[in-house]
């Protein structure tokens, strides 16, 4: 299946579930995050996003649901598929949507965000989707020509406070300037009602990860919470 733009359409308003377990965590599998996606598709994710080339193709066969693959390497600056290689291998590895740092920042192999995208476009069928940190990240990611830009990044490259939950000024600031390409709010969303901000914020779809699909996390706030 390759999922076209018209496609995408299907995820309008939608919630997307993030599955990924972290270097040296117990459930660090890619049969683990295939099940663990699988479950999420059953709780009514329609579309999965997942780490890692074995993570994206174990999901691949898990689900029917669009997989957004994204290669992590590193923790610190550009990481989240970081170069054309990365990105390229992530959609060989079946990803519908390769989702890849879209922030102004250098990239490790010297090309542009654009030069990355119009690769990507021209040797594989996924979309792009531009992890953002900003506004002005997210203006530029378009003009490079992204499929569809995320606020995945804000809190993390310095430009945006880490708020608590949901960056909801940033996604209002960004869906008002209307950019032509699906908005998806990404990045601490922990309650079903910050889910719902974020949609009314202006969100086409919403993606929410730890607080569904990492266990070790949510424990802790529970655990926190007894203290
Ligand atoms: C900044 C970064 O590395 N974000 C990563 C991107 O894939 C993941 O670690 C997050 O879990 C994902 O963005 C979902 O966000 P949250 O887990 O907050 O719902």
């Amino acid at each position: 299946m390759i999922l076209t733009s018209e496609a995408l359409e299907s995820l309008r308003g939608q919630l997307i579930v993030s599955c990924q377990a972290y270097p040296g965590e117990p459930m660090r599998d890619p049969r683990t995050t295939g099940q663990v996606a699988a479950s999420a598709v059953i709780g009514g994710a329609a579309a999965v996003r997942v780490q890692g080339l074995s993570d994206v193709q174990h999901t691949r066969s898990a689900v029917e649901v669009p997989v957004i693959g994204l290669w992590k390497d590193g923790h610190d600056g550009v990481f989240i598929t970081p170069t054309l290689r990365h990105a390229l291998a992530v959609a060989n590895a079946g990803a519908h949507v390769v989702a890849i740092d879209g922030t102004r920042r250098r990239r490790p192999d010297g090309l542009t965000l654009a030069q990355t995208v119009a690769a990507i476009h021209a040797e594989s069928h996924a979309l792009v989707m531009a992890d953002c940190g900003s506004f002005d990240d997210a203006a530029a990611a378009v003009h490079a020509g992204a499929d569809l830009v995320g606020t995945t990044l804000s809190g993390y490259t310095g430009e945006r406070p880490k708020t608590s939950g949901p960056d909801l000024d940033l996604l209002g600031r960004i869906a008002a300037a209307d950019f032509g390409v699906p908005l998806i709010a990404e990045g601490r969303i922990h309650t079903p009602a910050q889910a719902r901000q974020a949609l009314d914020a202006g969100a086409f779809a919403v993606v929410v990860g730890t607080a569904i699909t990492h266990p070790a996390t949510i424990t802790g706030w529970f655990a926190e919470a007894l203290k």
